[in-house]
């Protein structure tokens, strides 16, 4: 799909640093006598580059969508610290397509920017360049009604992007999708980063996913979820989704992430 890409900004040449930086980071969760009942995340470190693609893979339940949450200021935490390196909140995608039924696609994406009262022409142009970024362009004044579960995801990626917020939260974005679909959104969102150069946090359950659009994963332990493994990704960019998966070295590492998750040392 056509895409007019140079209209997007990409993140500036200097910024190197980490812009996300977690260390020992412990939640619980109490009931409501406040006695302790879960321990979801503990110790949990990483840090994220600026600019770089991230996915965390980890057992159901291991506390994921916690982390996420905490960096999101959404949830407390018990212990450690969580640092966000940037002037604005970060961007957040969730799993259900977060969009306004009363609103058409156009007036979903636009959303952040007229909440903040910015001028309707420079709305305007926003929202055309990212029509064209998620192939909406067709659709800009359909309701949300009238499209399919992957259009609609495609719209909560163009809202989390309208405000070009530095740092970008995914909690399992395609997880509700068929794998067709889920697999041209994979293509879409790593076009989309290579003109953004965003820094992702990307949840999935997918270890090929995750291999399909990271720089590095991270593998996280069953509850209390912690890091058990940070790989890097040795894919060059840009990619295609459906040639890596002729790439030896991608089944390779889908062995070692799915050893790591099963608790057994690769080759056991
Ligand atoms: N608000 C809450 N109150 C009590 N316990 C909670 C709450 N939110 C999450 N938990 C518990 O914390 C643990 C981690 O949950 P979380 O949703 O972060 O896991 P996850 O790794 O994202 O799971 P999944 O992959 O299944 O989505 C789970 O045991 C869950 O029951």
């Amino acid at each position: 799909m056509a895409a007019k890409l140079e209209m997007v900004r990409p993140a500036p040449a200097d910024s190197a640093g980490p812009a996300i930086e977690v260390d020992r980071l412990t939640k619980a969760f109490y009931d409501a006598e406040g006695d302790r009942t879960t321990v979801a995340v503990s110790d949990f470190s990483f840090s994220v580059p600026r600019g770089e693609f991230v996915c965390i893979v980890g057992p159901s339940g291991c506390g994921k969508t916690t982390v996420l949450r905490i960096m999101a200021d959404l949830e407390s935490k018990l212990s450690g610290t969580v640092d966000l390196h940037s002037d604005r909140p970060p961007a957040m995608v969730f799993q259900e397509a977060s969009v306004l039924p009363w609103l058409t696609v156009s007036e979903n994406i636009a959303l952040p920017l007229s909440l903040k009262g910015v001028k309707r022409s420079k709305i305007d142009a926003r929202v055309s360049e990212l029509l064209a970024l998620t192939g909406l362009t067709d659709f800009a004044r359909a309701r949300p009604q009238q499209l399919s579960g992957g259009m609609k995801q495609r719209v909560s990626v163009a809202r989390a992007l309208a405000d070009d917020r530095e740092i970008l939260l995914m909690d399992e974005p395609f997880g509700a999708l068929d794998e067709q679909t889920r697999l041209v959104l994979q293509q879409e969102l790593l076009r989309i980063w290579e003109a953004t150069r965003k820094t992702v946090v990307f949840i999935t359950h997918s270890v090929d996913e995750a291999l399909t659009l990271a720089d590095r994963v991270l593998v996280m332990s069953p509850r209390p979820g912690t890091l058990v493994a940070d790989l890097d990704v040795p894919f060059e960019r840009p990619r295609d989704v459906v040639e890596m998966r002729r790439d030896k070295r991608f089944w390779d590492l889908t062995y070692e992430v799915w050893n790591l998750l099963a608790d057994k040392p690769a080759g056991a």
